[in-house]
């Protein structure tokens, strides 16, 4: 089923994207397509080397993908949209300037629509001294100055690259709390990657997953797992004929699977959804299906 690529809702949308650093090198992304309805927290997630950096790059607009295109809001994507925030990985910062100053430049580069408030509360500057230097600062800290930096330009859609990666526990708590409060008071789209993904079902209602620079799913988290189900039955593998299967093994007499359904399902199957866990390492190790989930005609076991 084709993504809604150019739909004027989505708030990310790429289409055939690759992206490639060296001519004679690999694709970091390998023809990705999905689109990112707006409103929704996503996550982006996928292996080492799949390519989420480089996909929340091109949509930041730096660089441009090598073919295929990526949309922002119905736009091209361009850096400098004062509409998108994005925090890269490495946390680009001036390490000269203190706390104070970085605060003060974030407000100066997006007059008009700088929240200082809402920058003071994930910075809480009250943990730094008044000249406390940018490079003097732990990784975490530095985390937390970075977020202050992109939240408090009230962008229409955050683009965040393991946002929570350097903070302790207690951190990540406040920080992904004081998150969630914002987009739900501002209906900001965000598209946040991590390797742990527990942190990010609890709050996350969209998947991305990518894997080798392409998309393995996308959709919403409740369809995508309604979609599926991890049956149990006696037998062997032919009894699945008919459904997608993810993945299957043996199981002391019987079979274990999980599958994409289509249609109904026998009754002596044992059928659960998966969690979030199980659907996303089955769709890494498993063969590559369409990454929509087209509607549901037949859901009843
Ligand atoms: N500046 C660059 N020059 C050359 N290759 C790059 C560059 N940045 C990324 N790549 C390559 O592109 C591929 C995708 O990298 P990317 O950082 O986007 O993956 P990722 O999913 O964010 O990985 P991780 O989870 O490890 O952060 C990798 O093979 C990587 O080596």
């Amino acid at each position: 089923m084709p993504f809604p690529t150019s739909s004027p809702e989505a708030a990310l949308a790429a289409d055939g994207v690759t992206r490639r650093y060296r001519r004679s090198g690999p694709d970091a992304l390998g023809g990705c397509t999905f689109a990112v309805p707006a409103g929704v927290v996503c996550a982006l997630v996928g292996p080492n080397g799949a390519g989420k950096s480089t996909l929340l790059e091109l949509a930041a607009g730096l660089g441009r993908p090598t073919s295929g295109t990526v949309e922002v809001f119905g736009g091209p994507a361009r850096v400098g949209n004062p509409r998108v925030a994005y925090l890269a990985q490495d946390r680009p910062l001036f390490p000269r300037f203190t706390v104070a100053e970085t605060l003060r430049l974030g407000a100066r580069l997006n007059e008009g629509h700088w929240d200082a408030g809402l920058a003071e509360r994930f910075a809480d500057p009250s943990r730094f001294g008044k000249g406390d230097r940018i490079g003097s600062l732990s990784g975490g800290e530095r985390t937390r100055i970075a977020l202050a930096l992109a939240l408090g330009k009230r962008a229409d859609l955050l683009l965040l690259d393991e946002p929570m990666a350097d903070l302790d526990v207690l951190a990540r708590q406040e920080l992904m709390g004081l998150l969630m409060a914002h987009v739900a008071d501002t209906g900001a789209t965000v598209v946040m990657s991590s390797h742990i993904l527990s942190e990010l079902t609890d709050v996350c209602d969209h998947l991305l997953l990518l894997d080798a620079g392409t998309t393995r799913l996308c959709g919403d988290m409740d369809e995508l797992t309604d979609a599926h189900a991890v049956v149990a039955f006696a037998g062997g593998a032919e009894r699945l004929a008919g459904h997608a299967v993810v993945e299957s093994r043996p199981a002391g007499r019987g079979t274990t699977a999980l599958i994409r359904r289509a249609g109904p399902l026998p009754a002596d199957w044992e059928v659960r959804p998966p969690s979030v866990e199980e659907l996303v390492l089955a769709h890494l190790t498993g063969p590559s299906l369409p990454a929509s989930i087209p509607p549901r005609k037949d859901t009843a076991a």
